[in-house]
């Protein structure tokens, strides 16, 4: 696994109404950044979001429906994982909170045959004027991984 990605299991409370999950509570101590800002994205099936990269923060993922493949690249010289790449699947079937680190490319595959929709609450507030946000074709030939039966940007 890319270095300094955080995965945590979320716990679903089910009864007979219906169910109840908490997303974050500092208390985990799954993340030592607070939360800040909250945003939701969507990705429709057949479609790839990315790649994307952020300088300065962290996403920390919810993936609440759906089943998405997310594509880490590591370009930081100083990481223990430089140069590697990790894919991870989230699910609806299994909910885990999935945080990215800064300077890592990502492209987030919906692999299944309904939207994706994640709750995603990075470590900064989103600048309307100038987002902290670096992105690359899906096609580059600066990330050699390849993508098969998807379109994106
Ligand atoms: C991320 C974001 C976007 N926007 C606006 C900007 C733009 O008009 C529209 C779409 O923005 P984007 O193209 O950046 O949205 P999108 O490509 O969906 O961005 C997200 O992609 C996923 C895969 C990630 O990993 C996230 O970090 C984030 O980059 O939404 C906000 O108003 N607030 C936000 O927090």
């Amino acid at each position: 696994m890319i270095e300094g990605v955080r995965i945590r299991d979320l716990v679903v409370h089910t009864d007979d109404r219906g169910t109840v999950s908490e997303i974050f509570d500092p208390r985990w101590n799954w993340h030592p950044e607070p939360m800040v800002f909250c945003y939701y994205y969507t990705i429709r099936p057949g479609w790839t979001k990315g790649w994307g990269m952020h300088k300065i923060h962290e996403d920390r993922y919810c993936l609440m429906q759906g089943e998405m493949k997310i594509v880490l690249y590591d370009p930081r010289p100083e990481s223990s994982t430089f140069g590697q790449f990790s894919e991870i699947y989230l699910s609806h079937q299994r909910r885990q909170l999935f945080s990215i680190p800064a300077g890592v490319w990502h492209a987030d595959e919906n692999i299944g045959p309904n939207d994706v929709l994640v709750v995603n609450f990075p470590t900064i507030q989103y600048d309307h004027s100038s987002p902290d946000k670096y992105r690359l074709p899906l096609d580059t030939d600066l990330i050699p991984y390849k993508f098969h039966n998807t379109r994106g940007y």
